[in-house]
């Protein structure tokens, strides 16, 4: 099983800058390059990478996308003087040469294919290049938007070729659209390429018209180009997870891609002038942790933009620590999604509803006879109170932000538990033990009589479970001391385990404390006080029990043909939980369970970006198979295996948002569409 991350850099890629004034491109510096590669050495990150040296890419590679003229043109910079280069950069909108941009160009190209072969020969797991000049905006015959050559779509193209690779999968987070790469990829269907950007109806730069989200993919590609427009700035966390939910992540797990490349733009957080955004540094180790759960974890992450030094440096060093397999931050700010991000995503998921089975169900009813793009959703202007009110007065305020970044990265950045996972020893766990799991020893008997004979005396009837009882105290309690940072025990009865150790985490201070039961709970303990918050997946209605803000019954039976599971935790299980923001994670697999191993390792994997990835799993101790997939997860010494996709049936589809319909009020994580008339 691969593991590792590969780093790659070379610092003569800081030698291409602007020679003369222009106020377009004078933001793209050098400084953007060796500031991020210095932020990493200052977090200790470049020591835990692997090193892989970037290297020249040949013309041929660049010819895999590029057309011979625009590269004779590019190499023939190299010997013009100032006038000459300026001339030249005239012909391309917001684009500079330098004698050296040709050399800088081959390495961010070349750099960019060594990353691919690095992830690709199972050298390391994932990996990220940081290179300039960027990319996405370059085409097959003409350089643009600070982009010379587009080193994603030639690593796109390269992996076809040289993997044999049918799909893959391009993340394009970059406050900017690609247009470079939709140009290139849009009629291919083996490279589904997914773009956010900063558009307000049209007016932001580049101004296309095919940037909108009805640009869906030509003739064969239709249904693998997907746009999502911003159509107001300060856009945030919760915006960016919404669209994760609500549109990228269903589809991407349904395309299945090889291999999964982003074109990792950070002009799209907070501070930066180009994006006039607000989200903060850590999302990106949410939406990094989600896409390391694709292509068996094979992730090439590609510099793109970034212009404010101090969040291009931290939002760098998010990915990386994410991508090394650190505890994800907790992600700051209220979990809600702005008006225009929902109108947004249900324009995008409408246009889509023809190419992906997962939207088949989805009604979007109000577009039923209507063709022309007029009809689909458009705030003219919507109300103020939806908007999200700026952290920052305005992003141009650089030193603003960097008195902001410095406050906030405190508070986000924590101490890596040295320990991964505790463990009780249970059977089984011979199979996974590593320098990352500790073996925790029995708590005594009499310690476990002294606690559970009082406080849960009503939840242990007999002896047996006692002591199974007692080395959960220990985990968890390590839990809280941030000892490790997760832990797994078996015990005879999973449902009684669950409710003692949720009872416990209150009573250890853990305010927020989510669990997501899967099979029969038997027992449900009062969820009132809001301290709790539990998800049941169940094959049948708890008796009695219907759902309310802080328990819910989701009805799920296991699919025969594989795992359909993807659209619950998707669109109903992660949007609840990061609206809820918990500070710790109890899974807990109860007997006679309604859901496939490959389902549950699936909410396993994606959950774990929440509570600073603090999880207790209990399972069934008649589960060994089941522990060793779900200890593995804990552990990160597994590439997450989720079994073969199967699209929900209408009736789950159905079911899912019945329950979204009547909780996107309390969990606005949930809102995918405006409802009419508001
Ligand atoms: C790579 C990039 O997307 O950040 N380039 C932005 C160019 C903006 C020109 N006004
Ligand atoms: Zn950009």
């Amino acid at each position: 099983m691969a593991s590792g991350t590969a780093l790659i850099y070379d610092e003569e890629m800081t030698t291409h800058k602007l020679l003369w004034s222009d106020p377009i491109c004078d933001i793209e510096v050098p400084e953007r390059l060796s500031s991020s590669y210095e932020q990493l050495r200052s977090y200790h990150l470049v020591e835990r990478c692997v090193h892989v040296p970037a290297r020249e890419g040949s013309e041929e590679e660049i010819l895999l996308v590029h057309s011979l003229e625009h590269l004779e043109v590019a190499k023939s910079t190299q010997t013009m003087n100032e006038e000459e280069l300026k001339r030249v950069s005239e012909n391309y909108d917001a684009f500079f040469f330098h004698p050296s941009t040709y050399r800088c160009a081959r390495l961010a190209v070349g750099a960019t294919l060594q990353l691919v072969d690095a992830v690709m020969s199972g050298k390391v797991r994932n990996g990220m290049a940081l290179v300039r000049p960027p990319g996405h905006h370059s085409q097959r015959n003409a350089a643009n938007g600070f982009c010379l050559f587009n080193n994603v779509a030639i690593a796109a193209e390269y992996a076809k070729l040289k993997y044999g690779l049918q799909r893959i999968l391009i993340v394009d987070w970059d406050v900017h659209h690609g247009q470079g790469t939709q140009y290139i990829f849009e009629e291919d269907p083996s490279v589904l390429y997914f773009s956010w950007h900063r558009y307000e109806h049209q007016e932001f730069w580049p101004s296309l018209k095919e940037s909108d989200y009805d640009a869906v993919g030509l003739g064969k590609g239709k249904g693998f180009n997907i746009n999502l427009p911003w159509n107001k700035v300060g856009m945030g966390n919760s915006d960016y997870l919404a669209a994760f939910f609500h549109v990228l992540l269903p589809t991407a797990f349904e395309f299945d891609p090889e291999l999964v490349i982003v074109s990792s733009g950070y002009d799209s957080g907070i501070g930066d002038p180009e994006g006039q955004m607000n989200a903060t540094p850590e999302v990106f180790a949410h939406l990094t942790h989600f896409l390391m759960q694709l292509a068996n974890g094979k992730l090439c992450v590609i510099l793109e933009g970034g212009y404010h030094l101090k969040s291009l440096g931290e939002s760098v060093c998010m990915t990386v620590k994410t991508l090394l397999g650190d505890p994800v931050p907790q992600v700051s700010g209220e979990m809600a999604p702005c008006l225009s991000a929902v109108e947004s995503i249900q324009n995008v998921r409408a246009a889509h509803k023809p190419y992906w089975k997962w939207l088949a169900y989805e009604d979007t009813s109000f577009l039923q006879n209507l063709s022309t793009k007029s009809h689909f959703l458009k705030t003219a202007n919507s109300n103020p109170s939806t908007e999200h009110e700026s952290k920052i007065t305005n992003n141009n305020d650089t030193v603003k932000v960097d008195r902001f970044l410095e406050l906030h990265m405190k508070n986000i950045l924590f101490p890596v538990p040295p320990i991964k996972t505790a463990t009780t020893g249970c059977e089984g766990s011979e199979h996974f033990l590593s320098e990352h799991v500790q073996l925790v020893k029995e708590m005594d008997k009499t310690e476990v009589e002294a606690l559970v004979s009082g406080f849960y005396a009503d939840l242990v009837k007999d002896n047996k479970t006692l002591l199974s009882l007692g080395s959960m105290f220990v985990i968890l309690d390590k839990i809280l001391k941030k000892e490790v940072c997760n832990g797994i025990a078996t015990s005879p009865t999973a449902a009684l385990s669950a409710a003692v150790a949720l009872r416990h985490s209150v009573r250890l201070g853990f305010q927020r404390v989510l669990c997501v039961f899967v099979g029969d709970m038997q027992m449900i303990p009062n969820t009132e006080d809001g301290k709790m918050l539990i998800i049941n997946i169940c094959e049948k209605e708890q008796s009695g029990k219907t759902s309310c803000k802080h328990y819910f019954s989701l009805n799920w039976k296991e699919d025969a043909e594989g795992n359909d599971f993807f659209s619950a935790v998707l669109g109903f299980i992660l949007p609840v939980a990061y609206s809820y923001q918990p500070n710790l994670t109890v899974i807990a697999v109860g007997p006679n369970r309604n859901l496939g191993i490959s389902g549950i390792s699936l909410l396993v994997a994606l959950i774990q970006g929440l509570a600073e990835s603090r999880i207790f799993a209990v399972i069934e101790d008649t589960e060994i198979s089941l522990m060793q997939n779900v200890a593995k997860l804990l552990v990160g010494a597994s590439t997450p295996a989720f079994g073969i996709y199967v699209p929900p049936t209408q009736e789950k589809v159905n079911r899912i948002k019945a329950l979204r319909d009547q909780f996107q009020q309390e969990w606005k994580m949930l809102q995918c569409s405006v409802k009419e008339g508001i």
